[in-house]
This record gives structure tokens, sequence and C-alpha cells, in this order.
């Protein structure tokens, strides 16, 4: 068995009164915004379930000594004690009743808060800077962050129950204060250490949650990659089920170990903190009791004071537990921020209509964010308008950065990518991506949708062309295959997609998924195609066809990135990358015959080398 790294142990996080109060006001404003009907309710609702079990209480004991006095032959008590029985059951009715509408508005309140905030983080996070995607700490707050915003909502209904249980234990010290102030006083003294220490193991147990972050985003992928049906076959084929299971484990066991841990040093405090409450609740029960038997305190008094201790006690525990929770709610909720705080990419503000003329990379060098080794080092090229290039290269040589800054997704170090003439920087990025059309190594397979509509997602600026999404089918390859599925274009492409009719979708093979992709990107139709690796899944002869079809059209610019002769070899230019820069360039001919980098590494592959 393998031992895992131990994740380094993270800074604990405190939140002070100041930046609580600010996160709580945060959360009123956002609810406020998506309801405020509903925040008033709350509110309102929130003063009902504070004072409502008091003064059914009230009504309780009143009854009791009603009753007492009837047993002893007082008839009017009798029908005192009927009527404080009726108002007890219309105050449960009233309760009942709340409880349900108090359902219903948590559950509307939920509702329009997640949706407002759920779409807040999709936003942000689908327009970060690019470079913030490789970046670990961008990624553990928005995991953190994310796991808060599912449970946005939630934080209203718990403020809402922190101001019940607040004014629930005041008004009920303050009830006992009425019978005596030293029962008060007691309760009040028992009810302090138990919050206490309640208190501590939850920022412990969250300072902990917190330093586990790695080892549970380890035990998530892991899970990930055992769940999905997809993996099956090679994890059974490789025997590495058991293995992967048990590394879970051991993540899971010591996560949990700690966890336990901290409650098991906490259990004999705890007991103590409980027998002290029992204690004081057994002493205001002692000193009613002899109250009563000296008839200095009515009978229903007993009822009084046992319920509204056990109450006061009670609801402290449940403070506490609010408390905590929210004390991570909150303290999420600074990372939720933290997170929405993250600048947008910017937008230049030049407009790019027209497609350019040529796309120059004029020295450009890139280091990755957080990377020490510079992955491109001074490159240079140049894009014709019509031209056909291929870039070749081992892997890791930096052909797929380069597509990328050339994209304009990184920004190079020094050097700029000149479109037109104009820096990429100064111009907005939209308008530049609308005349790209890219197929990167790891495209998208849009499970979820049709055949037809993965090749119309290259373009849903414009309605769904069906004429043009054929032709993007036929020139990628994809015609024919779609074709036979039973419902041709209209197939959903997952196993586990049906139509209203019941029809069952089709997987596709890793080289249909790629024809699919290069037609998404050829039914853009873009003036740039760049395609980084298109055909590495697909036959030779049906690459042989895309790509003499690609090639015979001088309209469009196109920069393949291949490993196949039989593509590079079709380009008007080849450019050779090794570790970041170009060490040959020319036509597949003039490289052949140079005898250098390029033609030791396609020696095997030239028919008579
Ligand atoms: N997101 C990233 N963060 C940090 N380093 C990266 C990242 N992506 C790539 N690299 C590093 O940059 C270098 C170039 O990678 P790149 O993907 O550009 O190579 P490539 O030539 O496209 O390789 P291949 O033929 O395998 O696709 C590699 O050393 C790689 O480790």
């Amino acid at each position: 068995m393998s031992t895992l790294p131990q994740p380094p142990a993270a800074a604990r996080r405190k939140l002070r009164l100041g930046p609580y109060a600010r996160a709580v006001g945060q959360v009123l404003v956002v609810s406020a915004k998506a309801s405020p009907g509903a925040v008033a309710m709350k509110v309102a609702g929130s003063l009902i379930s504070a004072v409502l079990p008091l003064v059914t209480t009230y009504y309780a004991a009143l009854t009791t000594t009603a009753l007492a006095a009837a047993y002893a032959g007082d008839p009017d008590a009798g029908r005192s004690a009927v009527v404080y029985v009726v108002i007890t059951a219309v105050l449960g009715l009233l309760w009942g009743a709340f409880t349900s509408v108090d359902r219903y508005i948590q559950q509307v309140l939920g509702f329009r808060v997640g949706a407002i905030v759920g779409d807040r983080m999709y936003e942000r996070f689908l327009a970060l800077e690019f470079w913030r995607y490789d970046d670990k700490e961008t990624i553990d707050l928005y995991d953190r962050a994310r796991r808060f915003s599912d449970s946005y909502a939630r934080v209203l209904d718990r403020i809402a129950a922190i101001f019940t249980q607040l004014v629930s234990v005041v008004l009920a010290i303050g009830a006992l204060l009425l019978v005596s102030w030293w029962i008060a006083l007691i309760v009040l003294v028992a009810i302090i250490p138990s919050v206490y220490l309640q208190f501590r193991l939850a920022r412990e147990q969250m300072a902990h949650w917190n330093t586990q972050v790695d080892s549970r985003r380890q035990r998530r992928m892991i899970e990930t990659n055992l769940m999905k049906p997809q993996h099956i076959a090679e994890l059974r084929l490789y025997g590495i089920v058991r293995h992967l299971m048990e590394l879970r484990s051991t993540l899971r066991d010591a996560d949990e170990k700690r966890r336990l841990d901290f409650q098991k040093r906490y259990i004999p405090k705890q007991l103590l903190a409980d027998a002290l409450q029992y204690g004081a609740e057994l002493l205001a029960l002692v000193w009613i009791v002899g109250q009563i038997i000296a008839r200095a305190q009515p009978v229903g008094q007993f009822l009084y004071v046992q319920q509204i201790v056990s109450r006061a006690l009670s609801t402290a525990n449940s403070l506490v537990s609010s408390l905590s929770a929210i004390d991570e709610d909150l303290a999420n909720l600074k990372d939720y921020e933290q997170f929405m705080d993250f600048p947008l990419s910017t937008a230049a503000p030049g407009r790019l209509a027209d497609p350019p003329a040529a796309v120059e990379l004029r020295d450009i060098r890139f280091t990755y964010t957080g990377g020490e080794a510079e992955v491109l080092k001074g490159i240079s090229m140049t894009f014709e308008r019509g031209t056909h290039v291929a870039i070749v290269g081992e892997n890791g040589a930096g052909k797929s950065t380069l597509i990328r800054v050339l994209a304009g997704l990184y920004q190079p170090g020094s050097g700029a990518v000149l479109v037109g003439g104009r820096d990429l920087r100064g111009i907005r990025i939209d308008d530049w991506h609308r005349h790209l059309a890219v197929m990167s190594q790891d495209f998208l397979r849009y499970e979820f949708a049709t055949a037809e509509n993965n090749i119309y997602f290259g373009d849903v600026h414009r309605p769904r062309d069906d004429a043009r999404v054929r032709r993007a089918a036929h020139d990628a390859e994809a015609a024919e295959f779609i074709g036979k599925m039973p419902n041709g274009f209209g197939n959903y492409v997952s196993n586990w997609m049906e139509d209203p009719r019941g029809r069952k979708g089709s997987g596709l093979s890793g080289g249909q998924w790629q024809r699919l992709a290069m037609a998404r990107s050829f039914y853009r139709d873009a003036p740039f195609i760049v395609l980084d690796e298109p055909t590495s899944a697909i036959d030779a002869l049906a690459e042989h066809r895309i790509f003499t079809r690609l090639f015979a059209d001088r309209s469009r610019t196109i920069i393949a990135i291949s490993h196949r002769l039989a593509t590079i070899e079709k380009a008007d230019v080849v450019y050779m990358l090794e570790d970041g820069e170009v060490v040959e360039s020319g036509t597949h001919r003039e490289l052949v015959a140079l005898r250098g980098r390029y033609f030791r590494m396609f020696e095997s592959q030239l028919p008579d080398a």
C-alpha cells in the first residue's frame, strides 16, 4: 500500500465580529433583493417562533394551576381550565400553520437566492482570466466557494434560526426572572461552559476541514474515476480497481480519524458541561417543588419552571450548533466573496470587424503561471490569409501553448500577436475569436445533445442552418456514421440520452467523436482554422480525404498541428518546434532535403528514406 503525500497545513481562518456582521448583512441584502416579501415574513416568523412557545407554556401552566384548584373543589377554576386548554390548542394550531408557511417561504427564498448566487458563480468562473484555470489557489478557492454557493440560501435560514434562538434564550431567562432571580442566574451560569466548549469543537473541526482540501480533492478525483462507466473497462483491464479503492479508503479514514479524535478529546469536557446543565435543572425543580409544597407558588409553576428551564437549556444548545454551522458558512462566504472579486478577463476596446489579412507571432516568449521553465522562447511566425501551415514537434515542445497564445487565451510574457498588424492585446478578444475555429486535442463532447447540435454548437450566434450542418459533417467524414444512426442527425450521441419519443441515443467511438468535433469547427466557417491533432483517432484513408478537401480550399488559413506525415506534407510551410523554439522551417520537401531534425523525426514514415 503506497503512502500518500500529506497536504501542507493551511492557515487557520478566523472570523472576527466585524466581518461576521458584514457577512450577515451581505446575506440579508442578497436575500432581500431576491425576495423582499419572503425576507420580511422570515423576520416576523423568527419573532413568532421565539414568543409562541413561551406563551403556550404560560397557558399550560395556568391550566395546571386551574386544574389543581378545580380538583380541590373550586367550580370557577374548572371553567378557566377549559378556556386555557382551548387557548393552548388554538396557539398549537397557529404554530402548525405558521410552520407550514415558513417551510414554503424558505423554499421560495431557497430557489430565488440559489438561482441568483449560482448564476453569478457560473458567470464569474467562466469569464476569469485564462491563466487562473491552471492556478491551484484559484481552483482551491473555487471549490470552496462552489460548495458554499450551493447552500447560500440556507444561510438566511440559519441567521433566522439564530435570531429566534437568541430571543428565545433571553425571553426564557426573563421568564425565569419573574419567578426567581437566582434560578435565572443558575441557568445562565450552566449554559455558558457548554456553549463555549461546543463552539471550540466546531472551530477546531472547521480548521481541520480546511487543512484537508487537497486530500479530499484527491479522494473526489479517485471517486470520479471509479464511478464513471466509461472508465470501468480500463480500470478492470489494468486490475487497478482494488488499488484505487484502497487509496480512497486511506484518504477517507485519515480524514475521518482526525475528525473523530477531536470529538473524543471533547467527550469528558462535554460530559462535565452536560452535568452542569442537568444539575441546574435539578436545582430549579427541587426549589420550585419546595415552594409549591410550602404554598409559596401555585401548582402550575412547576410546569412553567420545568418547561422554561429545559427550553432555555436546549435552545442554548441549538444556538451553539447554529452558531457553529454559520461560523463555517460565513467563513465560506468569505471564500465565495474572494472568488467573486477575482478580476474578469478585460475586454480591450478595439474592434475587429473584418477578417485580418494575416496574423503574426512576433518574438513570443511565454512561461506558465507558477512554472519555472520558459515554454515558448522567442517564436516568430506569420500566417498569411489562405496559407496552409503545419506545426510539428515532439510531445511537450510547446505547440498547443503556441496556439493558445495565438488565440489570445494566454498573454505572452514578451513579444506580440499581431492580428492584421494590430497588437491582439488592444482588440476585443471575442471579435478575434469570431474569425477563428480552433479544434483542440481535448475537444468537448456534448453528450447531452444530438449529433446536429454537436455540430451547430460551433456557431450558435445564428440560428441552426441544417444544410451547413450537413456540409460540415460531410467535410469531416461524419455524415456517413451519423446517417446510419436510427435518428440520423437528430440522434443523441450518448447511450444515456433518450428523446421524448423514447428513442435511445447511440454511443460514439473515439474517432467518431473526433469527426463530430471537426465538423463543429468546419461549421464555424471561420477564415482561420486551427486543428490541434484533429485526426489522431481517425483512420488514415478518412484523414487523407478530409485534408485533401480542406487543403484544396484557398480561401481559408489552416494551421494544423500533427504528428502524421500524410497531413504535414500537404502544408505550404512546416514549422518544426523543439523545446519552445522553431528549429527548422520550410516546405516538407525542403526539410527532408535538409536531412536535419525534421528528417530524423519522420524518417520512419518517409517512403524512400
Ligand atoms: N496548463 C499548463 N500549466 C503548466 N505547464 C503546462 C501547461 N500546459 C502545458 N504545460 C507545459 O508546457 C510545455 C509545452 O506543452 P504543450 O502542451 O504546449 O506541448 P505540445 O507540443 O502541444 O505537446 P503534445 O504534442 O504532447 O500535445 C510542456 O512542458 C508542458 O508540461
